[in-house]
């Protein structure tokens, strides 16, 4: 069953706290997720990214604030129908074959996706007579990945999807991750590897002890660290690096001082950089950002980023 959503947010939660005993997982988050967004959540371990998911699917409630799916209380049933899900660990049975898991799940669906067509979008047609039980642990969140696509959902929470697999099986699971949002399904995935984030995320929102430090679009938290990695050899030929703001104006400077260099590189500074300059404006005690985010130039204090250089 398909919800029907005027236009609105798939997802909404707004200023939700929630705590384990003395952890304040959530701290006053507020996050909305679009109709065919596709979100990554990036985050250190313990962030509550994890803790964020089971908010957005109704396993957990908030101690305060209040979440929606399609306008809905995730809790209630009829929201989650439309919503598929992969948990960090998978837990398939064991005896049961590839297929009939597939048909298992689907059956519990209005209108499920075709068992050969979920399994060749997925890339595991080959696997379809294997019990569960004997597949590689790569093999099984492939599997998994493609359960919470197997009823049509609108939405799908990815909580680390590509955890454990080798290049080649993460690669094929992001082409089906893309096909998927290509096809208009909301996509929620949280990740530790920031490549994964890079390559699929439109719009990252950064987490850390439980509150967003930072919710933009990819292009735009890695254009607000605002910085450039200037490099080159210096005249004894050990490579000298710089971050620095105003990479134009270092060159122009760096020949001006008549400095003897060679090898010189320009580029722009990574979302591992951005992502450890925010980070650590955090444990800093900085406060939050918003959507919109300030200048480059308070990104630039936040990174701790210097003009020293370093040699390499
Ligand atoms: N059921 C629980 N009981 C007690 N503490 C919990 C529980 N679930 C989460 N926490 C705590 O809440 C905080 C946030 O955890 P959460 O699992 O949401 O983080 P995460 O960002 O998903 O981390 P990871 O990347 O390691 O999966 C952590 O300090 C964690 O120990």
């Amino acid at each position: 069953m398909n919800l029907h959503h005027d236009g609105g947010p798939v997802v909404s939660v707004d200023e939700v706290t929630r705590t384990f005993g003395d952890v304040v997982a959530l701290d006053h988050v507020s996050l909305e997720v679009g109709p065919g967004e596709l979100v990554g959540l990036l985050g250190p371990n313990g962030a509550g990214k994890s803790t964020l998911l089971s908010l957005v699917s109704g396993l957990r409630r908030p101690d305060s604030g209040t979440v929606r799916l399609l306008g809905q209380d995730p809790t209630h049933p009829v929201a989650r129908t439309t919503l598929g899900m992969t948990p960090q660990e998978t837990g398939l049975p064991a005896t049961l074959r590839v297929g009939e898991v597939v048909d298992f799940v689907g059956g519990h669906y209005p209108d499920p996706v075709p068992t050969p067509e979920l399994l060749e979008q997925f890339g595991i047609t080959e696997l379809a007579r294997r019990q569960t039980g004997s597949l590689s642990g790569g093999q099984k969140r492939r599997l998994a990945v493609a359960l919470a696509m197997a009823g049509r959902p609108q939405i799908v929470l990815l909580d680390e999807p590509t955890t454990g697999l080798d290049v080649a099986g993460r690669t094929a699971l992001w082409d089906a991750i893309r096909a998927c949002h290509q096809a208009g399904v909301t996509v929620l995935l949280t990740s530790h590897y920031l490549e994964e984030i890079q390559a699929l995320a439109e719009r990252v929102v950064v987490v850390d002890h439980g509150r967003v430090l930072a919710d933009d679009t990819l292009a735009a938290i890695l254009e607000r660290v605002g910085a450039s990695r200037v490099s080159y050899s210096g005249p004894d030929g050990a490579r000298q690096e710089h971050v620095v703001s105003d990479s134009d104006q270092f060159v122009r400077d760096l020949v001006r001082s008549g400095t003897e260099f060679t090898g010189l590189e320009i580029r722009h500074a990574s979302l591992e950089e951005a992502f450890t300059a925010l980070t650590a404006g955090a444990a800093d005690g900085e406060g939050r950002e918003t959507r919109h985010a300030p200048g480059a130039e308070s990104g630039r204090a936040r990174a701790g980023l210097t003009t020293e250089g370093v040699n390499r």
